[in-house]
């Protein structure tokens, strides 16, 4: 959807929303971004909009490497998780401990969750930092837990941080693009790109790209670049991507843009409710259909096991006395019961002719038996 009063991006199918639509829940606002795109920067000045507008936002910060932050924050990450410890701890490097330090916050997520139950009636906005390399909080299990877990229980936007005057690069606008739709994919969030740092450079020429596919061919014709056939083609297969992308310029220094900002805040919103939402419910109905029908079949097979287990019982008795190897058994036994009545009788004959002996000679001992 397009916000800005210069932008000419195709309109989204939600933009039919009212854009006042306000949510009954606070909306979860996640930035991300590449290093340096300017998330700190455009989160600082969107919480001083919102102190501005007497609506304070509740943050979180997500990033335990971050070194100072510019604004007041309501949960820090670094509270819990002391990165430069971790790094020691696990001997791992710089971006191995961000990785392990928000693995093991992810782990305490469900308290955040409810502190963020308890204040949901006091705040309109849950702002979330995340750490500077965008690959350690959206390739990560944490990040996925983390999105997914506020996903569930509330209206959760997820605002796209890019480097206007660095996409200005032809290949670096479509890496940018890439990237963002590979976590819009990822997560199927309401999705927002803010188009930032506007007062270096203008970010209309970003909106006439996504707009028009000729304008963007011959950007890449000038760059005599060995990736310049992978960009065009791969700007074929976005054009559907632009076509329902919301973009908001905006300067993080100025605060140009916030109003679009906020109104593409609402469009999103309104896309969480009657798209997200809905898709969630039926992905969760699903879920619990397959998971009782496993238990329905899991309970089948115990109570079928239970019913065989007397005829098992029989049948391996039916078995053993019909058993070719039983007859085999049976036979030695024969054999053997055989065996035994010969010495029987051995032993009987040998006691007799003692019997004998001793009636003619009684002095004779036992040691004399032949036995
Ligand atoms: N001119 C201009 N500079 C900006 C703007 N937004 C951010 N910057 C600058 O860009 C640099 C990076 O900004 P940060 O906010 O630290 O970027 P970040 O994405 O949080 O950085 P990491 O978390 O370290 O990846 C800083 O020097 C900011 O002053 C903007 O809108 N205009």
């Amino acid at each position: 959807m397009e916000t800005d009063s210069t932008a000419t991006s195709a309109p989204s199918p939600t933009t039919t929303a009212s854009a006042s639509a306000e949510p009954k829940l606070p909306v979860c606002i996640l930035v991300l971004g590449m290093a340096g795109s300017g998330k700190t920067t455009f989160l600082q000045r969107i919480n001083a909009h919102l102190h501005s507008e007497k609506t304070p936002p509740y943050v979180v910060n997500l990033d335990p490497a971050v070194h100072e932050l510019p604004y007041p924050c309501n949960v820090d990450i670094r509270d819990t998780v002391n990165y430069k410890q971790v790094m020691k701890q696990y001997s791992l490097g710089p971006n191995g401990a961000i990785v392990t330090s928000l693995n093991l916050f992810s782990t305490t997520f469900d308290q955040l969750l409810s502190i963020l139950d308890k204040n949901q009636s006091k705040y309109r906005y849950f702002l979330f930092d995340t750490p500077g390399q965008i690959e350690v909080f959206t390739w990560s299990a944490s990040g996925t837990i983390i999105t997914e877990a506020l996903g569930a229980t509330y209206p959760t936007v997820i605002v796209y941080i890019m480097d206007t005057p660095r996409s200005a690069n032809p290949i670096t606008f479509m890496s940018n693009m890439l990237y963002a739709v590979s976590i819009l994919y990822k997560y199927r969030l309401p999705f927002i790109v803010v188009l930032n740092k506007t007062d270096i450079i203008h970010h209309r020429f970003a909106l006439e790209w996504m707009k028009d596919f000729e304008l963007f061919q011959s950007a890449i014709e000038q760059e005599h670049s060995y990736s310049t056939d992978l960009c065009r083609s791969l700007s074929l297969v976005l054009d559907e991507f632009y076509a329902n992308l919301r973009c908001v310029g905006f300067s993080s220094m100025t605060g140009d843009g916030c109003k679009e900002f906020f109104e593409a805040v609402d469009d999103a919103c309104h896309e969480y409710e009657h798209v997200y939402k809905v898709e969630y419910n039926k992905w969760q109905e699903k879920r619990s259909k397959r998971e009782h029908d496993k238990r329905e079949k899991d309970l089948k097979r115990l109570k079928n096991d239970l019913n065989t287990e007397p005829s098992l019982i029989g049948e391996k008795r039916i078995r053993y006395d019909d058993n070719e190897s039983d007859d085999d058994d049976d036979d030695e036994d024969d054999e053997d019961r055989t065996n035994n009545d010969d010495d029987y009788e051995e032993e009987e004959e040998s006691f007799k002719r003692y019997l004998a002996k001793s009636v003619k000679n009684p002095t004779t001992t036992n040691d004399n038996m032949d036995m």
